[in-house]
């Protein structure tokens, strides 16, 4: 297989382009994507325009659409914020933080036969620049921003991109399907309309 030669970009606008390159095969190579995106240092004045907060959940804003194999954005998380256990809809899942800290905490799938509650497997902290990645094979993961005094923001890359999701009741294992939605698309707001099913959170 063909290797792209990986150079360590140097803004953001190098990192979008270098995963384009990346994606333009039809297989993904999970390893290097991964590198690579944890290889860009967060410079805030670069992703600021997407950055943008609601006062009661994270914030989703679409940064790049990767020629429909995969959806780029900037997710922001206010103080205590964080999303419900959910799945990636057999995607795959990359997430890097761009400013602060957020605690991932990964689960099972849910076994019907038991219904029973869901236990937490493990659990990690993200530190600034750092990537994790997830996909529905390994499991259901729960994200959360747990300072009381400090802001996150991360980066996520989907791959292929997906709108809706499914999420997961802790107690009861039962889940519910989720249409998910962009605060902003390319630095724009989102009218008002397209926002008001966003759920995940
Ligand atoms: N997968 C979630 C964010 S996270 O909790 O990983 C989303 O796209 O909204
Ligand atoms: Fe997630």
């Amino acid at each position: 297989m063909e290797q792209t030669e990986l150079v360590k970009p140097d803004t953001l606008e190098d990192l979008i382009q270098t995963l384009h390159k990346l994606f333009e095969s039809d297989s993904v190579n999970v390893e290097e994507v991964q590198s690579i995106m944890e290889s860009y240092d967060s410079k805030p004045h670069e992703w600021m325009k997407y950055a943008t907060f609601d006062q009661y959940r994270y914030t989703r804003n679409l940064v790049d659409e990767g020629n429909g194999k995969f959806n780029l954005m900037i997710l922001c998380w206010g103080e205590g914020h964080g999303s419900s256990i959910h799945d990636h809809t057999d995607s795959h899942c990359f997430l890097k933080l761009l400013q602060g800290q957020l605690k991932e905490t990964l689960f099972d799938w849910p076994d019907h036969k038991l219904q029973a509650g869901m236990l937490q497997k493990s659990q990690q902290v993200l530190l600034e620049n750092q990537c994790a990645y997830i996909n529905d094979s390994l499991g259901l993961h729960r994200v959360e921003n747990v300072s009381h005094t400090e802001t996150a923001v991360s980066l996520h890359l989907y791959s292929p991109p997906f709108q809706t999701c499914r999420t997961f009741d802790q107690r009861t294992g039962h889940h519910n399907s989720v249409k998910m939605t962009f605060w902003s698309k390319f630095g724009e707001r989102t009218p008002y309309e397209s926002t008001v099913s966003q759920e995940n959170n």
